[in-house]
């Protein structure tokens, strides 16, 4: 029996000390596992996973040049924060900046981008910052004044995506990572299974993609939880900006977020349960997946002529802003559908099958 007492009955189970190292009071209970631990096994589990998550899937190479998105918020200062401290402490030697995307949201991002612009020195971690302005012409302000609140996300999903890759190439990145974490993923697991988008379930748990694209994203929080994020950034007083974006109820994403939540309270390991399942899924090697290719206006990737980016910009220049909104429909579909040959006129019939917002693709 391990610390047994003079009378028989563990130490552990009277709650006194640390569950990891058995000497300090702990400090909290951990989400992930419902331990009783101390603040300095916390930093360490915490760090530690993530460390060996980075090592077993082989994520980095010596001397590559790694972009952070960083957005201000949470999950990327702390992403930010953990893997300069793990770059240092394991020598994975990676050149690290910070890359911050200005979707042009007054009153959020140029808040949130004065925490990015904190944190650029608190780190030590040179910042480059690109804007919807400049790439498409249009700031997120304007685009709502056009289309009003409701599909505002599939813009900024859209272009944020691309945008991501365009900074990343402007600053010669290697690898490109995100903040997204265990929780993001178990959502969008569920979001795709209820979609029946077999396409992006198959490939929503990948830790990396985009290695045929561009510029490869991985996710080292991939199986690091959001409370325990939440609680590193609080306990070590990390500077981050917290308030929700002002333009995005997701109201959809918003059920799935609750009913993870409920699951997490329930059983914690929910969540990785349902992140295991989406890693499990397999696609029928005869199902047939849409081919990639090249846009033909701007060159990024994209399975159709036009990509999503261009068909949206079409789209708001044209004065038709809903022009590339809305689940891709078959060509058989849309030509019996009048209406919408009506509204897309001047828009070919395989534009129709635009990749959705990129809210679902991680
Ligand atoms: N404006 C931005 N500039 C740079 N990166 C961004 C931006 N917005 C989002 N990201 C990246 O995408 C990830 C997921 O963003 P999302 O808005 O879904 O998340 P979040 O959970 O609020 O993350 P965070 O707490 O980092 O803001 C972020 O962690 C970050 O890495």
């Amino acid at each position: 029996m391990e610390n047994g007492d003079a009378d028989g009955k563990p130490k552990r189970a009277a709650g006194r000390l640390c569950s990891i190292c058995n000497q300090k009071k702990p400090a909290l209970k951990r989400p992930k596992t419902l331990e009783q631990i101390c603040r300095e096994c916390f930093y360490s589990v915490f760090e530690e996973e993530i460390h060996n998550v980075i090592v077993d899937n082989h994520l980095f190479k010596p001397g590559e040049r790694i972009a952070v998105a960083a957005s201000g918020g949470k999950d990327s200062t702390v992403l930010a924060y953990v893997l300069s401290e793990l770059n240092r402490r394991h020598n994975y030697g990676l050149d690290l900046f910070l890359l911050s995307v200005d979707e042009g949201i007054t009153g959020y991002r140029d808040d949130s981008l004065e925490t990015v612009r904190r944190n650029e020195v608190q780190y030590g971690l040179p910042l480059k910052v690109v804007s919807y302005k400049d790439l498409y012409g249009w700031t997120m302000d304007e685009i709502v004044k056009t289309i009003g609140l409701k599909n505002n996300c599939t813009f900024c999903g859209v272009f944020r995506r691309q945008a991501l890759d365009r900074g990343a190439a402007l600053v010669r990145a290697d690898k490109l990572v995100t903040g997204h974490n265990a929780d993001d993923m178990a959502e969008t697991v569920l979001l795709n299974i209820l979609r029946g988008d077999i396409a992006r379930l198959s490939r929503c748990t990948f830790i990396t993609t985009g290695e045929d694209g561009p510029i490869p994203r991985c996710k080292p929080f991939k199986y690091t939880y959001e409370k325990e994020i939440v609680m590193y950034a609080y306990f070590k007083k990390l500077d981050y900006f917290s308030t929700e974006c002002i333009y995005s109820p997701n109201a959809y994403r918003g059920f799935a977020r609750e009913f993870i939540k409920d699951l997490e309270r329930i059983r914690p390991q929910a969540i990785l349960d349902i992140i295991r399942s989406g890693e499990n899924f397999r696609i029928s090697t005869s199902t047939k997946m849409p081919e990639q290719g090249t846009c033909e206006q701007c060159g990024y990737i994209s399975s159709q002529k036009l990509c999503k980016a261009c068909l949206l910009l079409e789209g708001l220049n044209r004065g038709l802003p809903k022009l590339g909104i809305g689940r891709s429909r078959g060509p058989d579909r849309a030509k019996k559908d009048g209406k919408q040959r009506t509204l897309l006129s001047g828009v070919k019939g395989s534009d129709l099958q635009s990749k959705q917002c990129g809210t679902l693709d991680f």
